[in-house]
Formats: structure tokens, sequence, C-alpha cells
């Protein structure tokens, strides 16, 4: 589904209510929320709009459960930290119990043996079920990356891991990344994008030829949930059909 929005201000408004929304439902049918944050610039609005009313208080935020969808592998206290992002801007603010937010970090860990760790502890919040998110946020780069899943990688063609680490060259780090496999199991996943730069790509991803592996957010197709396309008019502008 493709919702286009005036501007980012408005955009971040229907997220937040989504948010809300699939908060309230999966409380209601499981007794709780697990949910997978991104990072980047695309959600700082919105978690802005979490930490206050109307929303805040809309959030069942004792029962909700906080992962991520990826991660630059640096300390917590590094600018560049998605976690670090989202503590500041909300999560430190709303009565989300700690002993439920789970960064992609741990100091003195290898990223590899990290990421083995951050798939143990998926499985074992999902116990024996398919592990699967009630609401996935993701971002979308002007080059059609998605998570840390950027064009040409490996991680791309990951079939049975949940998560990997990897060396990304061209930006001189590790990457950490929820695998498409697993996000594909979401019940809802939720892409936010704005901003003309980003109109070539999103272009291209939902109205070009199939090409993951230099779009890879092609490979973002819910098995059985559904995937939202929060726009603004600006990424919208290059689209052919605009519903
Ligand atoms: O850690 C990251 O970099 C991401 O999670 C990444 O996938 C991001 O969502 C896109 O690059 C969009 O980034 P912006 O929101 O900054 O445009």
């Amino acid at each position: 589904m493709l919702q286009i929005f005036e501007d980012k201000a408005q955009l971040s408004k229907a997220a937040a209510e989504l948010f809300v929304k699939t908060a309230q439902e999966a409380v209601q049918q499981n007794g709780r929320f697990t949910v997978a944050l991104t990072g980047g610039s695309s959600p700082v609005q919105l978690y802005d709009l979490l930490a206050q009313q109307p929303y805040v208080e809309q959030v069942p935020w004792e029962k909700t459960f906080v992962f991520w969808g990826d991660e630059r592998w640096v300390p917590l206290t590094d600018d560049r930290s998605n976690a670090r992002m989202a503590m500041e801007t909300f999560l430190n603010k709303v009565p989300v119990p700690a002993a439920q937010i789970y960064p992609m970090w741990e100091d003195g860990k290898e990223p590899e043996e990290f990421a083995n760790k951050y798939e143990q502890l998926l499985k074992a919040h999902f116990s024996q079920q398919i592990p699967q998110f009630d609401l996935i946020l993701l971002g979308m780069g002007d080059d059609g990356h998605t998570a840390s899943l950027f064009p040409g990688t490996a991680v791309l063609h990951e079939t049975s891991r949940l998560v990997q680490a990897y060396y990304l060259g061209p930006q001189s780090m590790y990457r950490i990344t929820l695998t498409a496999p697993l996000i594909n199991q979401a019940k809802t996943i939720c892409f936010l994008t704005f901003g003309s730069n980003k109109a070539p790509a999103l272009q291209e991803v939902l109205e070009g030829e199939r090409n993951p592996e230099k779009y890879p957010s092609q490979l973002i197709q819910p098995k059985n949930g559904e995937v939202i396309w929060l726009v603004d008019e600006s990424a919208a502008s290059k689209l052919k059909t605009k519903k």
C-alpha cells in the first residue's frame, strides 16, 4: 500500500498513528507488541511524536519489546549509533522497561559473534514460533538500500540466517542487519520515505524491473503481512502511479 503525504510532518503523524494502532492490536491479540526500529534521519520526527501527547499515552509501553532492523557497528555513545538516536529521541522519555530494549551492540564483542547472539535472542523471544515482528519500520536510502541490505552485498542472498553482520567497505565499518527472510515474516512493514533525493530510487523500487541486487528494497515482500509505504510528495514525484 502506498500513501502519499504533503510533507514530512504529515507523514510522521501517520506513522505515529500506525505505531499506536499496531501496538494496541498486537497487545490485544498476543499480550505484547514487538517492534524493530529503523535508523537514519527518516524516523526522527516519528520518534519525537511518540514521546508526546496524544501518542505517548496510547502506546502500551509496558508490553512493548524494542529491537532494531539494523545498526552501524559502533558503541552506544557514538553519534552514528541508531540505538543512541532512538534512546535520545524517545526511548528514554517513555515508560518502556529497559530490559525490553535490545540494541544491536555489546562492548567487547565481535560483530559476527554478536549477530549470532542477536539471532538467538530473537529465537528465544519468539520461542517456538516463526519470528514474526508486529511492526518493522524501515527507511530507504537514495540508492534503494534498506536496513543494512546494501546493493551488491552477499547478505542479499541470505536464505537461512535471521541476523547478519558484515564489513561494508565503502563506509569502512561493520553493519549488522535483520535479513530479508526475517523481515518478510513481519505482520506489518512500514517504509518512511521523504525528500526528492529518494524519488529516482523509489520509482525503480516500486515500478521498475525486478533487480534487488541493485535496489535491495525490492526484496521486502512480506509473506503474509502487509507493506505500507509512507511517502511524501517529493519522494513520490517520479512515480507513474500515485496509489
Ligand atoms: O542505519 C542506517 O543507515 C539505516 O537504518 C538505513 O537503512 C537508513 O534507513 C537509510 O539509509 C535511510 O536513511 P535516511 O533516513 O537517513 O535517509
